[in-house]
C-alpha cells in the first residue's frame, strides 16, 4: 500500500473564488479595484504571502506586509464558495478503502486550511496536514513534503499536485509526481516532470496501482 500525500488548492479543490474574495475585500478596504478570478488564479502557489506580494505590486501598492492581517482575517472565513473538483470525495474514499494512506501538504495557512477542510467535512480526511506555515519552510522546499510522507509510515511514496511548485518540491524530495491538469499550472505540461498526468478523478486509483 502507497503513501499519498496531496496538494490542496487547484488539485482537491478550486478555490480561487474564495481566495479572489478574500483578496477583493482587502483590495476595498484601500480602496482599490478588485482582481479578476484570472489574475487571483495566476497569483495562487506560493502561499499567502507571496500572493499578496503579488497582488500588491498588480495594484501599485507599496508595504504589502500591511494588508497580510486583512487578508488572512478575510482569507479564514473564505470557504462557501469552494468547490471539490468532480470525482474527488469518491477517489479518495476508493484509495483510503484500498488500504493507501492519505495526507495533505499545501502552501495555503494552517488556519484557511482548517476552517476549508472543516466546511467540506473533511477533518478526519488525512492522516497528516502540513500547511504553508506549519514548518519554517514551505514547496517548493522539499521539508513539509518529507515530513508529510514520514508521517505516514513506511510504503511507495506518490505526491499529487498541480503545479510547477508541486513539481519541484516533489523532484526535490525524490517523489514520484502525478500532476492533475485542470487546476492551477501556469507552466506547460511538458516542461514539468511527472510520473503520470490525469484531467479525471476516477482515473487515479487505477494510476495508483501502476505507480505502488
Ligand atoms: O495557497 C497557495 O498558494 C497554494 O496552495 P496549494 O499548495 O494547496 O496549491
Ligand atoms: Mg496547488
Amino acid at each position: 500500500m502507497a503513501r499519498i500525500v496531496f496538494d490542496l488548492d487547484g488539485t482537491l479543490i478550486d478555490s480561487v473564488p474564495d481566495i479572489a474574495a478574500a483578496a477583493n475585500a482587502t483590495l476595498a478596504e484601500v480602496g482599490v479595484a478588485p482582481l479578476s478570478l484570472a489574475e487571483a488564479r495566476g497569483f495562487v502557489g506560493e502561499g499567502a504571502g507571496v500572493f499578496v506580494e503579488r497582488m500588491a505590486q498588480a495594484r501599485g501598492l507599496s508595504e504589502p506586509a500591511r494588508l497580510m492581517p486583512r487578508f488572512l482575517h478575510h482569507y479564514e472565513r473564505a470557504v462557501g464558495l469552494t468547490e471539490i473538483y468532480p470525482g474527488v470525495a469518491a477517489s479518495l474514499d476508493a484509495l483510503a478503502r484500498a488500504g493507501h494512506r492519505l495526507g495533505l501538504c499545501t502552501n495555503k495557512p494552517a488556519r484557511p486550511t482548517e476552517a476549508v477542510l472543516a466546511h467540506l467535512g473533511w477533518q478526519e480526511r488525512f492522516e497528516v496536514v502540513l500547511a504553508g506555515d506549519s514548518l519554517p519552510s514551505r514547496k517548493p522546499d522539499p521539508a513539509p513534503l518529507r515530513a508529510a510522507f514520514d508521517a505516514l509510515g513506511d510504503g511507495p511514496m506518490i505526491y499529487v499536485g498541480d503545479s510547477e511548485i508541486d513539481a519541484e518540491a516533489a523532484r526535490r524530495a525524490g517523489v514520484p509526481f502525478l500532476i492533475y491538469t485542470p487546476g492551477y499550472r501556469s507552466a506547460d505540461l511538458q516542461d514539468l516532470p511527472h510520473a503520470a498526468a490525469f484531467d479525471d478523478w476516477s482515473e487515479v486509483l487505477a494510476i495508483v496501482a501502476t505507480m505502488a
